[in-house]
């Protein structure tokens, strides 16, 4: 079921096992010289006749005068390539074959073709001196690992299908170089097969190494053709042709190509083989082929030239799709650069040039898919109902049943034409006119096909196309799909380190901010500590400054007391003897009075004493709790003084007048004289009061001590012995008191010393306190700017939250949008593919009727004893491997 796609050129299969497109082009043309050989130089040493160019696309000839003037045109010379003789087999297979190759796996022909004289290196550019050598293989064993290397690398749903066969063209006769019987085959032509050699064997191929050894089998087919001749050159033209079939196993759409790899016969001047008798016409017969090939160059590249002769020769008919026709065309001229050979040299490059301005217009072998061809059935019949209604519409007339009928019996004869055609076994070159009459026909029958079928044809190609562009969208809109998706894994991703980050930093942020709040606590504490310090010391020092003004008053009291002391010392001894005396003579009024004023003194001196010991007292008591000690001798002094104002007061009523003070210097007493009459009246007065009491006392007989102390009975010498306890007493207390105050100024001291200790301690606190909290608001300080930052970062990262969210979002209702036209796209697309599925079911039951409806025919052919020529179908999957 194949056919010719006329009219474009198709999409093809890529790697992905989807079509892909082409351009074109004129027939390449490159040129290779091989080095010198030994038979060369010893003719012209190394002299060379060719200097090439740096472009590696022109080569000039310089000609020896030996030459004439054959050549006098210009001598340079430019190609698609000009490989000079260092150029390696790789690089001429690279620039000249690959690019067919690659051609022939998207479904076009391909012919490479080497043209030369003998010797020049045509075999040795197609084949290679050994074609299993990596380095030394020719173009057609590479050619064939690319193929097979491009199997490997292609999508699993294209299977493929390789079949090789090789042929010799000698003496306008084809044989077959797989199959030794077949020596005279047949050039035909089929609208599925386009130009075919008929009946040569093809081999299905899996693997480099089967075609090798296919190679080598057809090689020694041809070396023995060749030594058949005695002559040791090629005198045939050697035919290497490999069909590669791709089926898109998804939608069951497959395309062809067909690859020609043609190693021509020596292309020498007979004159120059010197070969006579029947060599010479074999020879002539051998060149006819070129000379054809030459003729066939020349009407393509001549504008004016109506008619190609390709039926010239078996060569030219077999390559007429190669030139001018719809393949890809290499042609490699192959030169010697020995001087020598300069004339066929010039006339190959000649030849090159030529062929350099056909212009081929490659297609694409495709065959439809059922589904195609259903499209095709559907778009014809709404064609065929588009334009009844046109009909009817516009009131125009429709064919009658007549007029359908003449069509009907013309395409039935055109249909039995291309019938007969196609039966015809083979094609002789005395049958071309009967040919070009069969191709009338055809041509006649496409006519009648009509606009109607090109229209479907039309739309079938805009359907392919749509379903092409359907699934270019499809695939597309799934890489979009993909692509995005990636996009949003990546923000995703992005979005979930940030969140780890931010979630870190959080965690750092509350580690900061307890640490921030210990740190805050203990400076509190510190600060809470300091102060509480600082009121401790502030209430020291007030109590040091409250001590030391007390002690500074005790001191200036203490030093009043001494000097008072030191006074009453002085004069105690004068006065305790005018006392004696006063005592011992008591008539003397006069002595008696100044005793008396001086005791009068002493008394006052006493009681202010007394009086500032009192202060004194009560000061230190307030100041601190005296001590039961203290207070019994306070008590006991208290005692004494009012027993020395009894007893000043017994004295004053025994002697004194109030008129006797009158002599007294009242400037020098510590008191007054009011002051001591005013004393002396309370003396009175209390006197009196005791005397009644003790009286009242005495009458009640309660106390008889009583009379003892009464002060008119009393006894100089008790009173004595009064005054003398009393002044021991006194002299005790002063002792203690003078004790007590160096005890006092001794805890004065201890206390002064405990203020220095505590001044010290307070300094020494105060400056460990600030180096601490220097340290301490240090890292405060360095801890607050780690919050700030952090805080920073922490609204930094919430904006690019936000902004991941929306931006997350709007990814979300894009890839739903894509979801849903995805899923509609996927819907039609499942569609599509059951309809395929369908049609591919009708396909194969097609196929089943037709192998049963011709199971009797090859039934036939088996008996009839032709062998099956191995055509085995070798379906070759990519990365599957083949026995
Ligand atoms: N590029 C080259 N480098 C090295 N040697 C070469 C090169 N081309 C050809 N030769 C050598 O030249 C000789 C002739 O080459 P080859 O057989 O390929 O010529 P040919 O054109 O095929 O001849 P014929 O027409 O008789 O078949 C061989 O020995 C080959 O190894």
């Amino acid at each position: 079921m194949y056919s010719r796609e006329d009219s474009k050129e198709a999409s093809l299969f890529g790697a992905d096992g989807h079509p892909h497109s082409d351009d074109g082009g004129n027939v390449k043309v490159m040129c290779r010289f091989r080095p010198l050989n030994d038979s060369e130089k010893g003719r012209g040493g190394s002299n060379v006749c060719c200097e090439f160019h740096p472009s590696k696309k022109s080569v000039t000839i310089n000609m020896s005068k030996r030459s004439g003037d054959n050549f006098s045109g210009s001598n340079k010379f430019t190609f698609d390539r000009v490989f000079d003789t260092d150029t390696s087999q790789r690089e001429v297979y690279e620039s000249a074959a690959k690019p067919i190759i690659d051609g022939v796996l998207q479904g076009f022909n391909g012919t490479i073709f080497a043209y030369g004289q003998t010797g020049s290196g045509k075999t040795f550019t197609m084949q290679g001196p050994n074609i299993e050598d990596l380095q030394e293989q020719g173009i057609v064993p590479r050619m064939v690992r690319t193929v097979f290397s491009r199997i490997d690398n292609m999508s699993e749903n294209v299977e493929f299908s390789i079949k090789v066969s090789m042929a010799e063209i000698y003496m306008e006769k084809i044989r077959d170089l797989l199959d030794e019987t077949k020596v005279d085959l047949k050039v035909k032509q089929s609208s599925e097969k386009g130009i075919y050699i008929d009946n040569l064997t093809e081999r299905y191929i899996g693997s480099s190494s089967e075609v090798y050894e296919i190679m080598n089998i057809g090689n020694n087919h041809r070396k023995v053709a060749s030594t058949s001749m005695n002559d040791q050159s090629s005198r045939s033209h050697s035919i290497f042709i490999m069909h590669v079939n791709q089926t898109n196993l998804d939608d069951g759409s497959s395309i062809s190509g067909k690859l020609y790899l043609v190693d021509l016969a020596g292309s020498e001047k007979v004159a120059k083989t010197n070969v006579k008798g029947t060599q010479l016409d074999e020879a002539k017969g051998i060149n006819k082929s070129l000379s054809t090939l030459g003729k066939v160059i020349n009407a393509l590249t001549d504008k004016k030239q109506t008619h190609i002769p390709y039926r010239e020769s078996k060569l030219t008919r077999i390559l007429s799709e190669s030139l001018g026709g719809n393949a890809k065309t290499c042609l490699v001229i192959t030169c010697s650069p020995s001087p020598w050979n300069e004339l066929e040299t010039m006339s190959t490059l000649r030849f090159g040039t030529a062929a350099r301005n056909i212009k081929n217009k490659p297609k694409v072998n495709k065959e439809y898919t059922p589904a195609e061809l259903k499209r095709m059935l559907n778009a014809s019949q709404k064609r065929v109902r588009a334009l009844e209604q046109f009909i009817l519409d516009n009131n125009l007339e429709i064919p009658s049943n007549e007029d359908i009928g003449r069509l009907s019996s013309h395409l039935a004869s055109t249909n039995q034409s291309i019938s007969d055609i196609q039966e015809i076994p083979d094609m002789e070159d005395d049958d071309i006119e009967r040919d070009d009459l069969k191709s009338t026909n055809l041509l006649n029958f496409e006519k009648d096909i009509g606009e109607l079928d090109r229209t479907s044809l039309a739309e079938l190609e805009a359907s392919q196309e749509k379903l092409n562009e359907l699934k270019e969208t499809l695939s597309r809109e799934r890489e979009r799909f993909n692509s995005q998706l990636d996009k949003m894994n990546t923000l995703k991703e992005d979005y979930e380190i940030l969140k780890d980050k931010f979630s870190a930093l959080e965690s750092h942020k509350t580690k900061v901010e307890l640490e921030k709040n210990s740190l805050v606590f203990k400076i509190q504490g510190c600060t809470d500590q300091i102060e509480e310090k600082d009121e401790i010391i502030n209430l020291q020092e007030v109590k040091i400054k409250g001590k030391s003004d007390e002690i500074k008053e005790y001191k200036s009291k203490m030093a009043k007391l001494m000097v008072t002391l030191n006074k009453y010392e002085s004069g105690k001894d004068t006065k305790d003897e005018e006392k004696v005396e006063s005592f011992s003579e008591p008539n003397n009024s006069k002595d008696s009075g100044e005793n008396t004023l001086k005791f009068k003194k002493e008394i006052v001196a006493l009681r202010h004493i007394l009086g500032l010991k009192d202060e004194i007292l009560d000061k230190l008591k307030e100041t601190e709790d005296l001590t039961e000690e203290e207070k019994d001798r306070i008590s006991i002094t208290r005692g004494m003084l009012d027993e020395i104002d009894r007893a000043a007061k017994k004295y004053t009523k025994s002697g004194s007048k109030k008129a006797k003070y009158k002599d007294i210097d009242t400037d020098t007493l510590p008191l007054s004289e009011s002051e001591i009459e005013q004393i002396v009246l309370n003396q009175k007065m209390i006197h009196s009061c005791m005397d009644e009491e003790l009286a009242q006392k005495y009458r009640h007989g309660h106390l008889e001590d009583s009379k003892d102390i009464d002060t008119s009975k009393i006894s100089q010498h008790e009173f004595d012995e009064k005054l003398q306890e009393m002044k021991d007493q006194f002299e005790q207390e002063k002792e203690h008191l003078i004790k007590d105050l160096g005890n006092r100024v001794q805890k004065v001291c201890n206390l002064e010393l405990e203020i220095d200790l505590l001044r010290d301690e307070y300094k020494r606190l105060e400056r460990s306190l600030t180096e601490e909290d220097f340290s301490l608001k240090t890292q405060v300080e360095q801890l607050q700017r780690q919050v700030d930052h952090i805080d920073l970062m922490y609204h930094h990262e919430v904006t690019n939250n936000n902004v991941l969210k929306v931006d997350a979002q709007m990814y979300e209702k894009k890839i739903q949008k894509r979801d849903q036209r995805i899923a509609l796209l996927e819907k039609s697309y499942k569609k599509l593919s059951e309809q395929t599925q369908t049609m591919k079911n009708y396909l194969k039951n097609l196929q089943k009727q037709m192998i049963q409806v011709q199971a009797p025919k090859r039934e036939a052919y088996n008996t009839s004893g032709v062998p099956s020529n191995g055509r085995l179908i070798k379906k070759i999957k990519p990365g599957a491997k083949v026995n």
